[in-house]
């Protein structure tokens, strides 16, 4: 069987490091991992890894920018439509690896994930290829310094998340960047960083935290504003289909905890031995909070 991870968000979530510790993890875990990038625009210095399949191999950014003369979101959008057009280049790439695990390195357009068709038709490809796919969506923990914003991402991870109807995972990001202990409290409040006690309500997005009015920056006294928020309040607590796993990349244990999340949506490793729910126990789930 072959399975492939997905690594989507927004720009500068942070899915290159992660793809990188990832690899890392599985590779001293003595399991066969390869590192795909599907980012026509991504800098070689950003893999920890050297990609095995590589989108640039077929088509690069700069390519089209300097020969088409598209701008960075254009040529983007054309360098994915150009690899549609040429799936049986990454069939062909993909061919050499049986048995194995891809961690899929995606680029960070949100456009990509919130309505271009390219992804469902990269996902219904794998598929046909047999190899077992699941997404995982990260958001950076600076998002919750801005609750529009953090709303506005979780808005984005629940339109991928119904867009792809595959096993899915959101993740916080960045959880270094949380301050884990109240004697950090001033250093925090310098840096503007939140506290690890505050962060449930983001995990599970609580919508009320919408609903509170007391951000002088933002236009609450506007009541079209006011109203918008109070559909969003509803539409998230009527589908709470968004709540996120805590990344951070300094602890081993939470990047296990992770990766077992990754490997039991998937049902890794299921044909050689059987996984079953209870697995993943109350107990792990308590070490997220
Ligand atoms: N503190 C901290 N910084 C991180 C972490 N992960 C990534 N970064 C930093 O965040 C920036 C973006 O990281 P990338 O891994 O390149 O993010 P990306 O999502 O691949 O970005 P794009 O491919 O441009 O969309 C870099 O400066 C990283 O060093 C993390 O876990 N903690
Ligand atoms: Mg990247």
């Amino acid at each position: 069987m072959r399975y492939a991870v997905l690594v989507t968000g927004p720009a500068g979530a942070g899915k290159s490091t992660f793809s990188g510790a990832f690899m890392t993890h599985l590779r001293n875990s003595k399991r066969t991992a390869h590192l795909v990038n599907l980012d026509p625009a991504a800098a070689p210095e950003s893999f920890e890894y050297e990609p095995v399949i590589d989108i640039k191999d077929l088509i690069s950014l700069e390519d089209v920018m300097n020969e088409l003369e598209y701008g960075p979101n254009g040529g983007l959008v054309y360098c994915f439509e150009y690899l549609m057009e040429n799936m049986d280049w990454l069939e062909e790439e993909l061919g050499g690896y049986d048995d194995d695990y891809l961690i899929i390195d995606c680029p960070g357009q949100i456009e990509l994930y919130t309505h271009h068709p390219f992804l469902p038709t990269l996902v219904q490809n794998l598929q046909r290829l047999n190899i077992r796919t699941s997404a995982v969506y990260l958001i950076e923990s600076q998002f919750i310094e801005d609750k529009y914003k953090f709303f506005s991402g979780v808005l984005s991870a629940m339109s991928a998340m119904v867009n792809l109807e595959i096993p899915w995972i959101n993740i916080m990001s960045k959880m270094d960047l949380i301050l884990p202990n109240p004697e950090d409290e001033s250093k925090g409040a310098r840096n503007g960083l939140r506290r690890r006690k505050d962060i449930a309500r983001y995990l599970d997005p609580d919508p009320l935290l919408l609903a509170t009015r007391h951000d002088d920056r933002t236009p609450d006294s506007n009541p079209r504003f006011h109203a918008l928020n109070q559909a969003l309040v509803q539409l998230i607590e009527d589908h709470p289909l968004v709540s996120f796993l805590p990344l951070d990349l300094t602890n081993t244990d939470s990047i296990e905890t992770v990766i077992s999340h990754i490997d039991y949506t998937m049902q890794y490793g299921e044909d050689e031995e059987p996984k079953e729910p209870h697995d993943l126990d109350e107990g792990d789930f308590q070490d997220l909070e």
